[in-house]
């Protein structure tokens, strides 16, 4: 009996991050055993719907005041459908609140398989979840596992014939979908057609263990957050190799810094590139340091712990070689797809007319806790960051004015990477899909005193790299409707060309990837700068108060009265 309390009282805890899984495992005052709590929820979470229908019409609800709607559901879930039953003893009150209505339930269950044409129990789950995926839309849409291989480490071909050897290839996304019983296939893959060494796996491969990623032969990368070092980069080989110093401004946890590395690695150069990275926060400038020194980027990449970009004197003798910088500010994650697969469950609801046909999605209540006193009291631990989370996503609700200050501090960061000396190639990008932290971003930047005076443009589609050229999502002139009511929908006045320079990855369709923005700036290095370095030097620097909050704002979580500053990171 406690399994059912402590179901409930794990999803009834206040949200802490973490996997659904993780967040069972570390929970504290649990009486059940945690993979026995997990099958109950991920079983009962597969038949929600009928069974909140079925409980309705057997008005269970109504007849037994003590269970709640979601203790009934378990319960009934088990007695309908678990090989044992509900797993308390005969006379527990609990099973005695279900099996009381034994003969009711078995009828409506049947009505409600008869109802949907199916033959036999097997049926109706393969139809419910079916059904359940064409509700949610993720019928028509796969998130897969990305993997990028490390060029510094190894190759494609390499991983293909190891890693990857027992994989058997498949030509489309849509054929890593799990399977109707919400499965995950096993051992297919899908080559990337835009970033190469990029390929795509089921969702539910775990590679955490093998050699080639504790190695750091292949790093687990989304694909839209590979589009800025490979736009910034190209398709260069030894033939052709990038000239100058990198910078990565904003690196940790350093995917894109690593990326970059393995692009350079790639071209084989006989003269070794430098690459700059540094974050604000020290904590995470940690992971950016690990993950550097485990992809081998070591004897290449310069980790400057604890940096603010916006402090970094572009006329440091360090930087007169820099050609390219990579800028990833941060911004308000709200292209970042909900990892979060905690289980919504479809309740039954009491006092329903009979005649009402299926129980309606609502949030877990928070009277669902109180059964009897017998309720587990779980406190659920938030996991600790893992390297490959990039996104420093802010605390606190989305508004007009958070948009705003961050797209303040996003457009002076990319401005300040286009005032050094050496610059021709600037990326800036967010995985945001509020045009105001993204087109609306470029189009300051195009306006800016600094891209004007030294000739900044954007990078067409035409220039770009062979994969991206083909990447149909562009940007666009007004933010699509998304349903938030504290964020009024932005518009920007773009020429058509411009937005075509500009890649955009949306949510929820074919291509399996969360919201995000990405575009380039050039400059012909033989642009004439008309300023003296005097002044462009008075442009640059960064007050020395500004900079220390800066750097420590997100190690301490401070608040900041400056208009622009971001006001915290949540490492
Ligand atoms: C979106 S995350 C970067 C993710 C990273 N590019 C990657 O791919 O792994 C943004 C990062 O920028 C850092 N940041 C924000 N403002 C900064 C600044 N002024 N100087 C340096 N780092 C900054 C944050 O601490 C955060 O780690």
């Amino acid at each position: 009996m406690s399994l059912y309390f402590d179901a409930v009282a794990v999803l009834t805890a206040p949200a802490s991050g973490g996997s659904f899984k993780s967040r069972i495992y570390s929970a504290r005052n649990l009486r059940a055993a945690p993979a026995q709590i997990y099958a109950l929820i991920t079983e009962a979470s597969k038949w929600d719907t009928v069974l909140a229908e079925v409980i309705e019409k057997a008005d269970i609800l109504n007849l037994e005041r003590k269970l709640t709607p979601l203790l009934a559901l378990l319960l009934v879930h088990d007695h309908l459908l678990a090989k044992k039953g509900i797993a308390a003893p005969a006379t527990h009150w609990l099973r005695q609140a279900v099996e009381r209505h034994k003969v009711r339930l078995k009828a409506e269950f049947t009505k409600a398989r008869v109802r949907r044409g199916c033959g036999s129990v097997e049926q109706l789950k393969s139809a419910i979840l079916r059904q359940k995926r064409e509700a949610d839309g993720s019928s028509q849409f796969v998130y897969p596992r990305w993997v990028r291989v490390n060029n510094i480490r190894s190759t494609l071909e390499d991983q293909l014939r190891t890693t990857f050897a027992d994989y058997q290839r498949v030509d489309s996304l849509m054929a890593l979908a799990p399977d109707d019983e919400g499965k995950n296939k096993q051992k297919l893959l899908y080559l990337d057609p835009h970033i190469p060494d990029l390929v795509a796996v089921p969702y539910g491969a775990d590679f955490t263990s093998s050699p080639a990623y504790k190695s750091g032969e292949i790093i687990l990368q989304d694909k839209a957050s590979c589009f800025p070092a490979y736009l910034l980069l190209g398709d260069r080989g030894p033939a052709d190799p990038w000239q100058g110093d990198l910078v990565d401004g904003c690196a940790a946890p350093g995917n894109k810094t690593t990326h970059m590395a393995s692009l350079v690695a790639k071209q084989k150069q006989k003269t070794r590139k430098r690459i700059f990275c540094m974050d604000a926060s020290k904590l995470r400038s940690k992971t950016l340091q690990k993950m550097v020194t485990l992809a081998g980027a070591d004897p290449t990449v310069t980790v400057l712990q604890g940096q603010d970009f916006l402090a970094l004197d572009p006329l440091d003798e360090r930087f007169q070689e820099v050609s390219g910088l990579l800028l990833d500010p941060s911004c308000s994650g709200s292209g970042i797809i909900g990892r979060d697969d905690f289980p919504q469950l479809t309740l039954p609801q009491a006092n329903v007319p009979k005649v009402k046909p299926q129980g309606k999605k609502r949030k877990r209540q928070a009277d669902d806790q109180d059964d009897a006193g017998e309720q587990s009291k779980v406190t659920v631990e938030a996991p600790t960051a893992s390297p490959s989370d990039e996104n420093d996503i802010p605390s606190g609700a989305l508004d007009d004015d958070r948009l705003t200050k961050l797209s303040n501090l996003q457009a002076r960061i990319v401005e300040h990477a286009l005032s050094f000396p050496a610059a021709t190639h600037v990326t800036y990008s967010t995985c945001s899909i509020h045009l105001i932290e993204n087109e609306a971003v470029v189009a300051r930047i195009l306006a800016s005193e600094v891209a004007q005076r030294r000739g900044w443009r954007l990078l067409r589609r035409d220039e770009q790299p062979e994969g991206l050229r083909k990447w149909k999502h562009r940007g666009v002139r007004r933010d699509r409707e998304n349903g938030e009511s504290d964020v009024t929908p932005a518009e920007v006045d773009l020429p058509g060309d411009a937005l075509e320079a500009c890649l955009r990855c949306w949510t929820g369709d074919a291509e399996g990837l969360g919201g995000f923005f990405v575009a380039g700036f050039v400059r012909d290095a033989q642009s004439e700068d008309k300023t003296s370095p005097k002044v462009k030097r008075s442009n640059t620097v960064h007050d020395e108060t500004t900079e220390k909050d800066d750097a420590e704002e997100d190690d301490d979580n401070d608040d900041d009265d400056d208009d622009d500053e971001w006001d915290g990171f949540s490492d």
